[in-house]
């Protein structure tokens, strides 16, 4: 592991999120940014407008049985595969409603994802892989909605390309009188580091990367690098899974726990405003109870109106 012998990094928020520099080895690191680039499927988002381009990949569960047919009239190449149940794939849910398609691990984030598996000793099986193009490009704040990720865990960006801020800032609601400034940290996050998020910082405390329109002279070395373009990847550890074609929910997050009684997805309607009433609350809520909002389960997908937020 590239860190193992640095000194150990700044506890950040709830002391639970810290930031790892100089992650990836040079090798790597160095040639990054434009890897990745060049081989993400970079998708402006359908449903409105999003100031950063955006791409998911995950992991492909192979959790069917696959034979090949045992049809001895039809030659042995000819023969259909038959998968029952075919294949599962993690689903990330959140406000905004449309998710660009899950793709496979492409090879250098599929090396990124060991590297960060290794320093955390956790799984991860899927990536939000964002593309800020310049300043202008942005992440309002919010916290991330745990429906999907599994309890417990962290929730992983790693930095390439210019440096941007992260800001982090306490819930409304922990303000003692209305008047009570609200507490505030900026997390630097130059090219080639982490920053692990806990569960007790994602509950408390806000996050974003603020819009930053100063002009690119009055900007220092780091904050240029590659042309002021920044690329972060948010892995997460996701315990909710779809079937193919989006048919079946299963999971953690959704009604079915496990893939043999995994039930139809269902888009709007009144189940659709009870989730996202879930991901209001955990936006506000410092003492967010899981149990109470998602507990249950929940099978929507898509809800029927367009919100932006993230
Ligand atoms: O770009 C980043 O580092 C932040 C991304 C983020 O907060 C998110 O995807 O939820
Ligand atoms: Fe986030």
């Amino acid at each position: 592991m590239s860190s193992s012998n640095k000194t150990p990094p700044t506890p950040v928020g709830e002391g639970d999120s810290f930031l790892v520099l100089d992650f990836l080895p040079p090798d790597l690191a160095d040639a990054v940014f434009e890897q990745l680039r060049g081989e993400v499927q970079w998708n402006l988002s359908a449903g409105g407008p999003v100031p950063r381009l955006v791409a998911v990949e995950g992991e492909i569960n192979p959790d069917g049985t696959c034979v090949s047919a045992r049809l001895s009239s039809i030659p042995a190449f000819h023969r259909p595969t038959l998968c029952t149940p075919p294949l599962s794939y993690p689903i990330y849910r959140h406000p905004a409603d449309e998710s660009p398609p899950l793709l496979p691990f492409s090879p250098t984030v599929a090396r990124i994802r060991r590297h960060v598996q290794d320093a955390l000793q956790q799984p991860v099986n899927h990536v939000l892989i964002q593309h800020y193009r310049s300043g202008a490009d942005y992440i309002s704040e919010h916290s991330d909605k745990t429906v999907d990720v599994v309890r417990g865990s962290r929730i992983v960006n790693v930095s390439v390309g210019a440096q941007r801020v992260m800001t982090l800032r306490t819930k409304k609601d922990a303000q003692r009188t209305p008047g009570d400034a609200r507490a505030v940290q900026r997390v630097l996050l130059p090219h080639n580091s982490m920053f692990v998020l806990g569960p007790a910082t994602n509950m408390r405390w806000l996050h974003g990367i603020r819009a930053d329109k100063r002009p690119q002279h009055e900007k220092a070395g780091a904050e240029c690098r590659a042309g002021g373009e920044r690329i972060s990847l948010t892995f997460r550890h996701i315990g909710t899974f779809l079937t193919p074609g989006e048919g079946y929910i299963y999971g953690q997050g959704a009604k079915s726990k496990t893939r043999d009684a995994a039930r139809p997805v269902v888009r709007g309607g009144p189940e659709a405003e009870e989730l996202l009433a879930a991901f209001g609350a955990e936006n506000h809520a410092s003492e967010f109870d899981w149990e109470v909002a998602y507990g249950e389960g929940s099978d929507v997908l898509h809800f029927s109106v367009f919100n932006s937020g993230d």
